[in-house]
């Protein structure tokens, strides 16, 4: 069945943004001077449409998938890492894992198209659309059916969380080269640009991986719309990402955006709906190449830039704990009438800044 997609309002709601900043503007601290974390709470409170927002019961989802392209050496790593990692966050051991447990964010697994049968347990979802995707160089890597199939996934399981709060997380040997595609033929760079190590390549196979992903960008050159692309190159656990996106953008979940592949699904879904990017708050600035033009094509200005480069939702639930923190600045700190605090002197206000 083709996907329909969601409503996603506006939600820029200019008079709630000014009472939102005023709000700011009398807490008990020069003017701006809690910089981003400003902008963060003006964007949660914008989500959530509130000037004292709560957030509660926040999920993490890792989307997991194999990729057809990862036999031809564009990764450092075999592709059954994918499934070993997924056994790893369900066991608790995982980066993500341990974040998720030490901030009390919930974490879920779900199987997008892993190669591996999972024993059925609590905390992993399986919506398998095949055993990989195939390989991208031979033709697309998932049918339009299929990928029609992930995005209803993505946002039926969304339909089913608590909370209020969406970190988005991922798992797939060779996923890199899919984001990386998207990148390029949806942002129109030259595919070298938009090409990293992904999880450790050397000079050498960055540039075979640039001359295989290259091969891929001109066998689907007519793979030029979001959802013909998405299909075209790929990454099962990335269309379920799309969909859940765009479901969680409807409901108006904050979307905590993790690193490079993360972002990838959502320049799709912003493609299709821009309205997303006002639901998202941007994680971390990844060290994967192509992650700083991806954000600078977004607007995006991303909470830490911290070198990381492992995916799987753990910048995502490394950034977490400023969220709160943003709400708590906006509900609890004290304004000047309320702690008695003398406000800018009315003369030096009108003065020039100092260097
Ligand atoms: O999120 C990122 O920015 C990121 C950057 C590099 C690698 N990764 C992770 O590494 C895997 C993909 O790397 P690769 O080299 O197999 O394409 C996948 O499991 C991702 O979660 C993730
Ligand atoms: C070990 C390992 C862990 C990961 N987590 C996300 N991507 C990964 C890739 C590898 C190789």
């Amino acid at each position: 069945m083709p996907f329909t997609l969601p409503v996603i309002d506006d939600i820029a709601q200019p008079e709630l943004a000014a009472r939102l900043q005023h709000r700011l503007d009398n807490k008990t601290k020069p003017v701006g001077s809690l910089g981003q974390i400003e902008r963060l709470a003006q964007r949660i409170g914008l989500i959530l449409g509130s000037e004292q927002p709560v957030l509660h019961d926040p999920q993490m989802v890792v989307f997991a998938g194999d990729h057809g392209l990862a036999a031809r050496g564009v990764s450092a790593y075999p592709s059954d890492v994918t499934w070993q990692m997924v056994e790893n966050f369900l066991a608790g051991g995982a980066a993500v894992s341990v974040l998720a447990r030490q901030h009390g964010i919930g974490l879920t697994v779900v199987d997008c198209g892993v190669r591996h049968d999972f024993a059925p347990r609590p905390g992993l979802l399986v919506r398998k659309i095949g055993a990989g995707t195939a390989d991208a160089l031979e033709g697309p890597a998932m049918s339009a059916a299929q990928r029609d199939q992930a995005l209803a996934n993505g946002a039926a399981l969304v339909q089913g969380l608590p909370g209020n709060a969406l970190l988005l997380g991922e798992m797939g040997i060779g996923n890199t080269s899919a984001a990386s595609l998207l990148l390029a033929r949806l942002v129109g760079l030259d595919i070298a640009d938009a090409t990293g190590a992904g999880t450790g390549l050397d000079a050498e196979a960055v540039q075979r991986k640039i001359g295989i992903l290259r091969q891929v960008l001109a066998r689907h050159a007519d793979a030029t719309e979001p959802l013909a692309a998405l299909a075209a190159l790929g990454g099962f656990e990335i269309a379920t990402l799309v969909g859940a996106v765009l479901q969680a953008a409807h409901e108006r979940r904050v979307i905590v955006v993790d690193g490079f592949i993360a972002t990838s699904a959502v320049l799709v879904a912003s493609q299709l709906r821009p309205a997303v990017l006002q639901r998202c708050v941007f994680a971390h600035r990844s060290g994967e190449r192509g992650h700083a033009l991806m954000l600078a094509h977004l607007k995006a200005e991303p909470l830490l830039d911290l070198g990381l480069r492992l995916g799987e939702g753990s910048g995502a639930a490394l950034a977490w704990p400023l969220l709160p923190s943003a709400c708590a600045i906006l509900r609890e700190m004290a304004s000047f009438e309320a702690a008695g605090v003398s406000r800018q002197d009315g003369a030096s206000a009108a003065a020039p800044a100092q260097a």
